[in-house]
């Protein structure tokens, strides 16, 4: 019952969140209604016809003040003339209201799914799969559209159909019309019956698509990690395994909602059957005129017949409301990371960063971060060193406020960044991570991600700051050249630089650098380095370090091991205080063990 209750309740949730487009809900519903009136008038006149043809002078239309039979025909033909234009014009009317309806609901949708999405924190990213949110934000979204389109309505025009057929019923004949009834409940305990099996089906289903699409997703991107390993036929049959697995989702799913329509048919059957004899009966008995006759049996196909289509209707149902959860739960998704209040004016800011017995963990996870104390006054560099594993990026995140501190504090000019709204404290930070993520676009578009007005003195200054300029009016298109999906057709250093350019660009006056650990050729690094001590200067600077030769000139110089700092200096005096820091510095210089 619970699991039910739960495709009403997504319905609910859909309706709560649709409120917007009540009126148009209203309005197609009211077409829906209206098309549906029309459209079963026609069974009606029918037997309007025939009682005209038999009684003549006593029949129905003769009640109603025209006399001569061949005028009652007349009149008959020109209301069938007006019933089937206005059938046509409300079919019009609902086809286009629902499925406009239809399009604006998707694209509020997805629009809403994805801006929430972008403000969540990392946090949940990590445990999000990027393939099962592409999956909400298209194949569930379109799920919900393909009900809307025309499931909707059809469920809307089934309750019209039972609302007047047995209204027309119970005004002809009263028995008859509990005869034809009769299969009605059956088919309501059969659509429940199927629905409360189904809906588990298709929220399986549903979870199944999410896997597909999540190793969809990775083995693209992973692409020349599974050429380079000539893993392709072990992927392709990890990713047949999936596809096997959504088959076979959709298989228990289809058999039951097959199972469905047999059932359904078999009670129309006895419906019509006993409409038809116990009718004829009453016919032959005089009690029921031939007319009247012909509406019940006309009437009761068109009773019955919808109702096989609620299988697929429902059916329909079922998947939306399964998507529409999916989609509304991560709407309603908590946003862990406060948005803050505190303003900081971005051209006022100084820069100076404090981090005041500072710990973290991540989730539930050990302590990476503990006691960490820093004092940066602005415009000073500072550069993390440590083993792999021993805390700086997470030292950075929490600076960029991916992620709040356990324990301690952070501020900056004296501002917790706890409090500081979350887009000006970022607007006031450039970050160049160690894999540079670029987009699809030109390599001025990348340069301006952040300053999309820049012009384009502005942007080749940058360029030129970051030592990229040469290199780009090598490319066939110079800034105008493409870059590729992630920026894949320039190479590792070419990247690095048009990340620094956009940090450049930027000019913010608290600068991160995570530098490159990958091995670029002497001269690359050799520009890369010249570039960034040119961005760095006049701004505070954080750099993680992992050739110590770029930090020799770093103003202060924290160690980190496990996450606790261990040593703090300039270069010349951990070396020689012969601590860790002397150690690691030996052995990138070769000089261990002189
Ligand atoms: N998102 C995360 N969830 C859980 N643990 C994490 C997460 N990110 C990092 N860690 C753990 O936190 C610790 C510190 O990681 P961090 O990335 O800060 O190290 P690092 O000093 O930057 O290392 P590297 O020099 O290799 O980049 C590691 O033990 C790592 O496994």
């Amino acid at each position: 019952m619970s699991k039910t209750q739960s495709s009403f309740s997504a319905l609910v949730r859909l309706l709560r969140y649709a409120r917007g487009h009540r009126r148009s809900i209203i309005v197609a519903s009211t077409y829906s209604i209206l098309n549906k009136l029309f459209d079963i008038m026609p069974e009606i006149l029918i037997g309007m016809a025939i009682d005209v043809v038999v009684r003549q002078d006593q029949s129905f239309m003769a009640d109603l003040g025209i006399a001569e039979p061949f005028h009652q025909m007349l009149a008959l033909g020109a209301l069938t003339v007006g019933v089937w234009a206005f059938e046509s014009l409300f079919e019009f009317l609902l086809l286009v209201t629902w499925r406009n309806l239809a399009q604006r609901l998707q694209h509020d949708l997805r629009m809403d799914a994805y801006g929430h999405l972008q403000d969540l924190d990392m946090a949940w990213f990590e445990d999000a799969s990027t393939g099962k949110l592409v999956a909400i934000l298209n194949d569930d979204v379109n799920q919900l559209e393909r009900f809307l389109n025309g499931g909707a309505s059809d469920l809307i025009q089934v309750g019209v159909t039972v609302v007047s057929v047995g209204a027309v019923f119970f005004y002809l004949s009263p028995p008859i019309a509990l005869m034809a009834f009769t299969p009605i409940p059956v088919i309501i305990i059969g659509a429940f019956w199927f629905q409360r099996r189904a809906q588990p089906l298709y929220a399986e289903v549903r979870e199944r698509v999410g896997f597909l699409s999540t190793r969809l997703a990775n083995n693209i991107s992973g692409i020349a990690t599974i050429k380079s390993f000539t893993r392709e036929s072990h992927e392709l049959d990890r990713l047949g395994e999936d596809s096997e697995a959504y088959v076979e989702a959709n298989r228990r799913a289809i058999r039951i909602s097959s199972a469905f329509i047999p059932i359904i048919r078999m009670a129309i059957m006895a419906g019509f059957v006993a409409t038809l004899v116990y009718g004829g009966k009453l016919v032959l008995d005089g009690e029921l005129n031939a007319g009247a006759y012909s509406v019940l049996v006309f009437l009761t196909q068109r009773l019955l017949w919808p109702l096989t289509r609620m299988a697929e209707t429902i059916d329909l149902y079922e998947r939306a409301m399964a998507s529409t959860r999916r989609i509304l739960d991560l709407v309603e998704t908590p946003i862990r990371v406060r948005p803050g209040e505190q303003p900081l004016p971005v051209d006022g800011v100084r820069g100076d960063i404090r981090f005041e017995k500072v710990g973290f963990a991540y989730g539930d996870g050990p302590a990476v971060l503990s006691d960490v104390d820093i004092d940066l006054p602005a415009g000073e560099t500072l550069a993390l060193v440590g083993s792999t594993g021993s805390g700086k990026s997470t030292l950075v995140k929490l600076l960029l406020r991916f992620y709040e501190p356990t324990a301690g504090r952070i501020t900056l000019d004296g501002h917790d960044l706890n409090g500081v709204i979350l887009h000006d404290l970022r607007a006031s930070i450039g970050f160049v991570s160690q894999d540079v993520f670029l987009f699809h676009g030109t390599v001025r578009e990348n340069i301006a991600y952040g300053q999309p007005d820049a012009g384009d003195d502005a942007i080749e200054a940058a360029a030129r700051a970051a030592e990229a300029h040469d290199f780009i009016m090598t490319l066939p298109q110079g800034y105008d050249t493409l870059v590729g999906e992630r920026g894949q057709k320039l190479s590792g250093g070419q990247r690095q630089r048009l990340s620094i350019a956009r940090a450049v660009l930027k000019d913010p006056p608290v600068l991160i650098l995570d530098e490159a650990t990958s091995a670029v050729d002497n001269e690359t690094e050799a520009a890369i380095q010249r570039s960034m001590k040119r961005v760095a200067e006049g701004r505070t600077t954080v750099v993680i370090a992992h050739r110590l030769s770029t930090i020799v000139d770093a103003d202060r110089i924290c160690v980190l091991d496990s996450g606790r700092i261990v040593e703090t200096g300039r270069h010349d005096e951990l070396i020689r205080r012969g601590g860790i820091y002397q150690g690691l510095w030996d052995v990138q210089t070769g000089s261990a063990g002189d």
